[in-house]
């Protein structure tokens, strides 16, 4: 039986390639430049499914152009902010994502950004790379250690739990909200201190990381009206999607040292990121690094396949959204 042939709209770890080209046929775009929408559109028509990433943004309009031979999408993502999900459903397209492999390796860069902010690292690294480090000074980038604070945490899900085991490694006290509350040994095993609301939450954090996905319920929530409502110096940390903040509102309160610091690894409209972020001396930027670590992107790429085998094989998919 030939192969069926799939459309890989960036390049995956070796492993993952390796895997993809021993059960199908693979057209694998590469990733200089990147893959248009209507390139991607137009190899669609010769492939029998399609595993894309987040820089493929697919709403109703690119959803309804896909051709009527592809019925399978799978993305290398936990994330599907960039999916219409209804538009796949209503054309009978089964989507679904990558969401285990991401876990530990975006909370450890929540982490890193908790202690990075915490301890004002960019600063010092900018210090010695712009050789004006005068030497040591006991006032110099003085910042605050992280344990007996309290880590609010906004979206306990699979990255917030993963973050509360670390930052408990670091004597930090954890407390969260979610729509959903954690089973009483989820909340044991971390110590961690539910909130029934976002306020509540929001009273306590002298740091708080967003770990939320985007949905129309948390696009722009933390505005000034949320800011407001932090102890004062408080420090934010983001690692879910960039719009879930809106950028003003975060620069005005850096600005003003209502916020103490930002340690943003995601941002709205990246890789074009708000100008105001650039000169910011109280902020620990990354260029979303959450899931770039071997093993995340190895597993990442093995459950988008999995996706695509099961389709193939008429079951339903394990990681299955539409
Ligand atoms: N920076 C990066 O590279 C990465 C970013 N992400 C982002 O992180 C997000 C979270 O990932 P996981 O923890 O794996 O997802 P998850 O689905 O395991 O957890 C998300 C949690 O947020 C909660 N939630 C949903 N809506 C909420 C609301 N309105 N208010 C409060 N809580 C709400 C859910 O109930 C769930 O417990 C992803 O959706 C993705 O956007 C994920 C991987 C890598
Ligand atoms: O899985 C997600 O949602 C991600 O954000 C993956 O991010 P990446 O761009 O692979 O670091």
């Amino acid at each position: 039986m030939s192969k069926k042939k799939i459309l890989i709209t960036w390049p995956l770890p070796p492993a993952a390639m390796e895997r993809a080209r021993a059960t199908y046929d693979v057209i694998a775009h590469g990733d200089d430049p990147k893959i248009t929408i209507e390139e991607m559109l137009e190899t669609a028509k010769s492939v029998d499914a399609i595993l894309l990433t987040l820089n493929e943004k697919c709403p109703k309009a690119v959803i309804d152009q896909i051709p009527e031979n592809i019925k399978c999408i799978s993305t290398f993502s936990i994330g599907f902010d960039h999916i219409d999900l209804e538009a796949c459903k209503a054309r009978g397209i089964k989507v679904g994502n990558a969401p285990h492999g991401v876990t530990v390796a975006t909370a450890e860069i929540a982490m890193l950004l908790l202690l990075g902010a915490a301890r004002r690292a960019s600063e010092g690294e900018r210090m010695i790379r712009t050789r004006s480090w005068p030497g040591w000074q006991p006032l110099q980038l003085v910042g605050q250690r992280l344990d007996n604070k309290k880590l609010g945490i906004y979206g306990f899900g699979k990255i917030g739990q993963a973050l509360a085991q670390r930052a408990r490694g670091f004597d930090m006290e954890i407390h969260y909200y979610d729509i959903y509350r954690a089973k009483p040994e989820v909340e044991a095993k971390y110590n961690a201190v539910y909130h029934d609301s976002l306020d509540s939450l929001l009273s306590v954090s002298e740091f708080f990381s967003i770990n939320a996905p985007s949905t129309p319920e948390t696009r722009y929530f933390f505005n000034k009206d949320v800011i407001e409502k932090l102890p004062q110096g408080a420090i934010v940390v983001n690692t879910a999607r960039g719009d879930l903040v809106n950028d003003e509102d975060m620069i005005a309160a850096l600005k003003s040292g209502r916020l103490a610091y930002a340690g943003l690894d995601v941002f709205a409209g990246e890789p074009k990121i708000n100008e105001g972020y650039y000169d910011l001396p109280n902020t620990f930027l990354f260029p979303h690094l959450g899931s770039a670590a071997i093993e995340a992107r190895n597993q990442m790429g093995f459950e988008a396949l999995d996706n695509i085998d099961a389709f193939f094989a008429g079951k339903d998919m394990p990681f299955k959204l539409a």
